[in-house]
C-alpha cells in the first residue's frame, strides 16, 4: 500500500506554529496496540500493560494506545513508541467517558504523549462542557500535542473535523445510541469507506478489528493506521472466542 505524507502535522488553524509531532509519520501504514485492562479485568495493572507493550514492540507494531497516567508513564518507561493516551473516566452526568473533559485532556497531555484521544459523540458532556472551548484552551497549552478524535458515527466525525482535531478515529462505532452493536467490518468495511469519504483528516481505524485479515484490509482501504485491543492484549477475550467456536453447533 502507497501512503502519503501529505497531512498537515497539528492544527492548521493555529498557522505558523512549528510542530515537532511526528506521530502521523511514525505510525503511517502499520498497527498500533491499544494495552489496556480496566480495574475490573484480570490483566488490570500498569507493570502488566508495559509488558504487553513490550511484546507489542517485538512484533513490530509502531504505536501503543493506553488508559490512564501510570500505565502511559509505565509504558514510555518499556518502550520508545509513539503513544496515544486518554483515561477513561465515568462522571455521573454523562454517558461520554474517554478523556471527556479539559482536566483529562491536561493529565493525559502532562505525560508527553503525541497523541490525546477525546471521545467525540453527540451526547452531553459531563457538567455540560463545552468541546470548542476545551479544545482552544488546549491547543494554547499543548500546541504540540495531536488531538485524536474517538467518533461513533458520521455526523460525530464532521463535527470533529469542524472543531479541528487532527485524526479521526473509529473507536466509537457500534458503542453509541445511533451505533449499537454496528460493526466496523460489516459489508466489506462500508462505514470506514464513508468516514474516509467524508473527512480529509487523516482515519486511524479502531474497535472490533480482531483478526490480522481485517487489520490489512482497513489499511488497503485507506486507513491511516490501524489500532487493535482486545484480539490482542484481552486473553479473556482471546479465549472466550475458542469456548464459544467449541460450544457452538457447526
Ligand atoms: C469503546 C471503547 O471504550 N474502546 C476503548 C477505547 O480506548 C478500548 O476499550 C478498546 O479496547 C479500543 O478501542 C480498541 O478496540 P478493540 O479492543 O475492539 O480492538
Amino acid at each position: 500500500m502507497q501512503v502519503l505524507f501529505s497531512y498537515t502535522e497539528g492544527n492548521s488553524s493555529l498557522g505558523g506554529i512549528f510542530m515537532t509531532n511526528n506521530f502521523l509519520k511514525a505510525v503511517a501504514g502499520g498497527l498500533i496496540v491499544s494495552c489496556q485492562a480496566l480495574e475490573n479485568e484480570p490483566l488490570h495493572g500498569s507493570h502488566i500493560m508495559a509488558k504487553m507493550a513490550l511484546a507489542a514492540k517485538q512484533a513490530g507494531a509502531v504505536g501503543i494506545r493506553a488508559n490512564s497516567v501510570s500505565d502511559i508513564c509505565a509504558i514510555k518507561q518499556a518502550v520508545s513508541l509513539p503513544l496515544i493516551g486518554i483515561i477513561k473516566k465515568d462522571y455521573p452526568d454523562s454517558k461520554v467517558y474517554i478523556t471527556p473533559t479539559l482536566a483529562e485532556m491536561r493529565q493525559v497531555a502532562h505525560t508527553n504523549v503525541e497523541v490525546v484521544a477525546c471521545q467525540v459523540t453527540n451526547q452531553p458532556r459531563p457538567h455540560n462542557e463545552d468541546l470548542q472551548a476545551s479544545l482552544r484552551a488546549f491547543r494554547q497549552e499543548f500546541p504540540d500535542t495531536l488531538l485524536m478524535a474517538d467518533t461513533g458515527d458520521l455526523a460525530d466525525v464532521k463535527l470533529a473535523s469542524k472543531l479541528g482535531f487532527d485524526i479521526i478515529g473509529t473507536t466509537m462505532h457500534g458503542y453509541t445510541p445511533t451505533t449499537q452493536n454496528a460493526n466496523i467490518a460489516n459489508n466489506d468495511f462500508a462505514y470506514l469507506k464513508e468516514v474516509l469519504a467524508t473527512t480529509e483528516l487523516p482515519v486511524i481505524a479502531e474497535g472490533k478489528i480482531d483478526t490480522p485479515a481485517k487489520a490489512k484490509r482497513v489499511l488497503e482501504l485507506g486507513a491511516h493506521a490501524v489500532v487493535v485491543g482486545g484480539a490482542i492484549t484481552r486473553p479473556q477475550e482471546i479465549a472466550q472466542r475458542f469456548v464459544d467456536r467449541i460450544k457452538s453447533s457447526h
